[in-house]
């Protein structure tokens, strides 16, 4: 059974707007509303993969209700902590003319501490059951910055795999506890070692450094370019099929999903990061996200090339 956190999961709102611009009215020529939140969308790629799959963090009010009923529809099992505030909302602006994709992220509901405690403690014990764990994106208001230590350190406890995707100072601060994976895009790697990486020679040193800090694998990220990954057998480059993008909102949580699975089938880890890849492009491919299609995904894996570097 594969675990997923979302702390601060949310209801992804998209809309298509042709030529959009800040500043004017615009009617939407199309829009959506899926169950979202970077975790939640590894939630549905991996179920759509085929595996088993627990969803954990914090869910309150009409939102939450919403997100625990889609989830419930597909068949993967919730055990969050319900919170007295009312999950979040995201916005996705999206412009096929312009090729643009703008995002209004909402900072969350509050969490109380006594919420956190419950967290951690059912955490804890799902974690004794699950021995790949996926935990991904911003918390909310009230849950300290350190919160992904505090879960690598009872994963490592627990005998289970954490595979990492944040950003900012959730991630500055879990780099150091040895997480078993991270996955952060270039920017979030440029913000972490506060230095611009120019091309891919910078960014495998940057990977490098960062296993240093003794994570077993470091993937970042590039979206269309596909990604890096460093790990015991050494530093490759995944590049992606070339696609008609739609929204490439999610395919970094679609990439994480591919990983999880790819690991939980003991795959080697160039095979996961192949299949990590083919999730990643098949969920740009579509407006919705964190939604991807076996036959996209087994078509796109075949046509993913590899280089050592
Ligand atoms: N336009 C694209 N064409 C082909 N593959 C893509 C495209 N965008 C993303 N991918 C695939 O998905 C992977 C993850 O994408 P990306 O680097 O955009 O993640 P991200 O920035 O974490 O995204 P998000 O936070 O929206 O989930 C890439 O490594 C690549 O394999
Ligand atoms: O605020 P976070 O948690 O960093 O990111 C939230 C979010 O932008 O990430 C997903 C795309 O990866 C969306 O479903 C969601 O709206």
């Amino acid at each position: 059974m594969i675990l997923t956190v979302t702390l601060n999961p949310s209801v992804d709102r998209s809309y298509r707007v042709d030529n959009f611009q800040v500043g004017k009215i615009f009617r939407a020529q199309e829009e959506n509303s899926v169950a979202g939140g970077k975790g939640i969308n590894v939630t549905k790629v991996i179920k759509t993969l085929g595996e088993e799959v627990t969803a954990t963090g914090f869910l309150g009010g009409k939102s939450g209700e919403f997100i625990e009923e889609e989830l419930n529809k597909i068949g993967v099992k919730c055990s969050f902590i319900k919170i007295d505030g009312e999950t979040r909302t995201c916005i996705a602006i999206l412009d096929p003319v312009s090729k643009t994709q703008t995002e209004i992220l909402e900072k969350g509901p509050y969490v109380s501490q006594e919420h956190v405690e419950k967290f951690l403690d059912n955490f804890n014990e799902l974690s004794k059951s699950c021995n790949i764990i996926t935990a991904s994106g911003s918390a909310p208001r009230g849950v300290s910055e350190d919160i992904y230590v505090e879960l690598i350190n009872i994963a490592r406890q627990n005998g289970a795999k954490l595979i990492l995707d944040t950003s900012g100072e959730y991630l500055s601060k879990a780099v150091r506890a040895k997480p078993f994976m991270i996955k952060p895009n270039r920017e979030e790697v440029e913000k972490l070692l506060n230095r611009k990486l120019k091309d891919i020679e910078e960014i495998k040193k940057a990977a490098l450094e960062l296993k240093q800090f003794g994570i077993t694998i470091v993937s970042i990220s590039l979206g269309s370019e596909g990604s890096i990954v460093a790990c015991e057998e050494g530093v490759f480059r995944l590049i992606p099929p070339q696609i008609k993008v739609a929204s490439p909102v999610g395919s970094g949580d679609s990439y994480v999903a591919g990983m999880a699975v790819g690991i939980k089938r003991g795959f080697d880890i160039v095979d996961a990061a192949i299949l990590a890849t083919a999730c990643g492009t098949a969920n740009a491919m579509y407006y919705k996200t964190g939604y991807v299609t076996l036959e996209d995904v087994e078509h796109l894996k075949n046509n993913v090339k590899v280089e050592k570097l």
